[in-house]
């Protein structure tokens, strides 16, 4: 699976210009965390690659076929491929786990049996088998709304990898949850990945949460690229662009400090989202709990 970025705009009708000409590529099976403060532009980023929200200019192709250019059929058939998984979960609250995770083979049945929610028995099997490896196994009856952010969230990963997607669109997947419990949901949703081999692409505001977590970072900052390679090239110029602003780096000169040169901690610890420093690695506006 490859995704191809190219020249990506998106001006909304009031006037805002969220992407002002983003490049990325990703293929392979990597996890790309994308970060940078509030404002900068990542849900839109996400949302115009599966066309939730209309890019201005620029293509998206995914395996070489350009999602810009697709009419409603054909983007149905690309939005198969591409799994997503949102901030606030997006569940049916009044509807069971299984029925919840099943949504994610709608794009599979026929209308007639998507209109009566009547799948077929592979699909309940494969929703099982994954309901299990997200830790929800004998939970399939309970509504969604008797669970904890966190279970939730493992709903919304099931539902997600339930479509067989070849790549994985996430958006803020901890933002609802606490601490400990958004490790366990970015654990679970990277090893999934790796496991299925599909890249993963998560929007994420906690940067010790992305340096944990994903093998690339892109750092985005009022619509641009300011940042982009691995984890742990990461280092305090590459953040300073990213939640400050400043100069992208001169050709020639390093693009960045090694995380291990930070001497006095992580990366994580004192750039915890919106260029707020920590010492705790928290974000700081952040609820308390969300449970498990
Ligand atoms: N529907 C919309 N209409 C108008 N402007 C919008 C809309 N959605 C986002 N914007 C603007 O586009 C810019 C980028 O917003 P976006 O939500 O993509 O950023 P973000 O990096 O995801 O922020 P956050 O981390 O707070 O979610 C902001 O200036 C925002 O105000």
């Amino acid at each position: 699976m490859t995704l191809d970025v190219t020249d990506l705009r998106k001006t909304y009708p009031t006037g805002d210009e969220a992407l002002k000409g983003v490049d990325l590529s990703i293929d392979g099976s990597e996890t790309t965390a994308m970060i940078g403060p509030s404002g900068a532009g990542k849900s839109t980023f996400i949302r115009c690659i599966n066309r939730l929200t209309e890019p201005t200019a620029g293509t998206i192709e995914l395996d070489g076929t350009d999602l810009i250019g697709l009419d409603d059929d054909g983007l149905r058939e690309a939005r198969r491929d591409i799994g997503m998984i949102f901030q606030e979960y997006n569940l049916v609250e009044r509807l069971t786990v299984m029925e919840n995770v099943l949504t994610g083979r709608l794009g599979y049945v026929s209308a007639w049996r998507a209109f009566r929610r009547s799948f077929p028995p592979e699909d309940v099997e494969r929703a099982y088998g994954i309901l299990d490896r997200v830790g929800l196994d004998g939970m399939e009856n309970k509504r969604v709304d008797e669970l904890s952010g966190g279970q939730r969230q493992r709903v919304g990963i099931a539902r997600a990898v339930v479509q067989q997607p070849t790549i994985l669109l996430v958006d803020e997947p901890t933002s609802s949850l606490d601490p400990e419990t958004s490790n366990t949901v970015m654990r679970l949703l990277t090893e999934i990945a790796a496991e299925r081999g599909v890249p993963v692409l998560i929007n994420i505001h906690e940067v010790d949460l992305a340096v944990e977590h994903a093998d690339r970072i892109v750092g985005l900052h009022d619509g641009e690229v300011v940042f982009d390679g691995p984890t742990a090239e990461l280092g305090d110029d590459a953040l300073d662009r990213v939640y400050r602003g400043g100069d992208p780096p001169e050709s020639g000169e390093s693009r960045a400090v090694t995380a291990a040169d930070d001497g006095d901690g992580s990366v994580g610890d004192r750039f915890a989202g919106d260029g707020v420093v920590t010492t705790d690695g928290r974000t700081p506006d952040r609820p308390a709990s969300g449970g498990s």
